[in-house]
């Protein structure tokens, strides 16, 4: 199975929702114009990081949010990893990315698991608690949030569960732009995995963002990468891929859980 992917490396308006759903009604278009079967928004597209006006900008239960993605995946058959949005539960903010299929339907909320301190995450969000599992197209696949691509354990967990195409939507600082191109090619080869990474650009009052989203096959070979600049980033996945690398290095045959349960 193909999918032909593109990635939404779009600049945010810092704490306008509305202005957001327009830019990313936008980029969708375009990217449905080039044919893609499916796209990737970014960490936290509806708000950006103002997360001291959680209260005035977040999405109750991520019903607005749902409700856009839903109509542009129908009207654009295309399947959406949804980017993460501000979802205030009764719980308190979780930082929640969406999948959403191409007949609209939710398949899955994934709450970011590991909160980073250097964005005062923890000041202002509520941790998950769920895994980042679901199905598209009948193939295994899982989403991440941006820190959580430095806790290698947490993406395996996945792909010993039968995932084989990992998404990240992430707000990545340019201060930091080689750990985030690092670690995303690391974790494909290590995994024998896609990896699906989506930066946002621009810059909020405190960062500036490195961009360069990029798609990386099962071998660790850059499929597609994005420069710092908004850039809609088209690559094509291709889930035979994955068999065959396995087969080429056996690592999943040949680890030896006993010595490191
Ligand atoms: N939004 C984030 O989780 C940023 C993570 C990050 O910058 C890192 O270095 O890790």
């Amino acid at each position: 199975m193909k999918l032909k992917t593109a990635i939404i490396q779009m600049d945010i308006a810092y704490g306008h929702p509305e202005e957001n759903y327009k830019r990313a009604e936008g980029w969708l278009q375009k990217a449905a114009n080039e044919g893609c079967q499916l796209a990737v928004l970014p960490e936290l597209w509806t708000t950006g990081y103002d997360l001291t006006r959680l209260d005035e900008i977040a999405d109750r239960e991520a019903s607005q949010t749902i409700a856009f993605l839903s109509e542009q995946a129908k009207k654009h058959q295309m399947h959406l990893i949804g980017g993460s949005v501000a979802n205030e539960t009764a719980n308190g903010v979780e930082n929640t990315l969406l999948v959403i299929n191409k007949q609209g339907e939710l398949l899955k909320k994934y709450s970011k698991l590991h909160l980073f301190r250097l964005m005062e995450e923890e000041k202002f969000l509520k941790a998950g608690e769920g895994d980042g599992l679901f199905t598209l197209e009948n193939a295994q696949m899982a989403a991440f949030i941006c820190y959580d691509i430095r806790f290698p354990e947490w993406l395996r967990k996945h792909v010993l569960s039968g995932a084989n195409v990992l998404f990240i939507p992430a707000e990545w600082p340019l201060a930091r732009t080689d750990h985030w191109r690092t670690l995303l090619i690391a974790r494909a080869i290590e995994n024998q995995s896609y990896v699906v990474g989506c930066n946002r650009s621009g810059e909020d009052p405190k960062n500036k963002f490195a961009g360069h989203s990029m798609i990386i096959d099962p071998w660790g070979e850059i499929i597609a990468e994005a420069g710092e600049e908004e850039e809609l980033l088209i690559g094509e996945i291709d889930l035979a891929k994955v068999p065959e690398i396995r087969e080429r290095i056996p690592v999943f045959e040949d680890r030896r859980v006993e010595f490191y349960r």
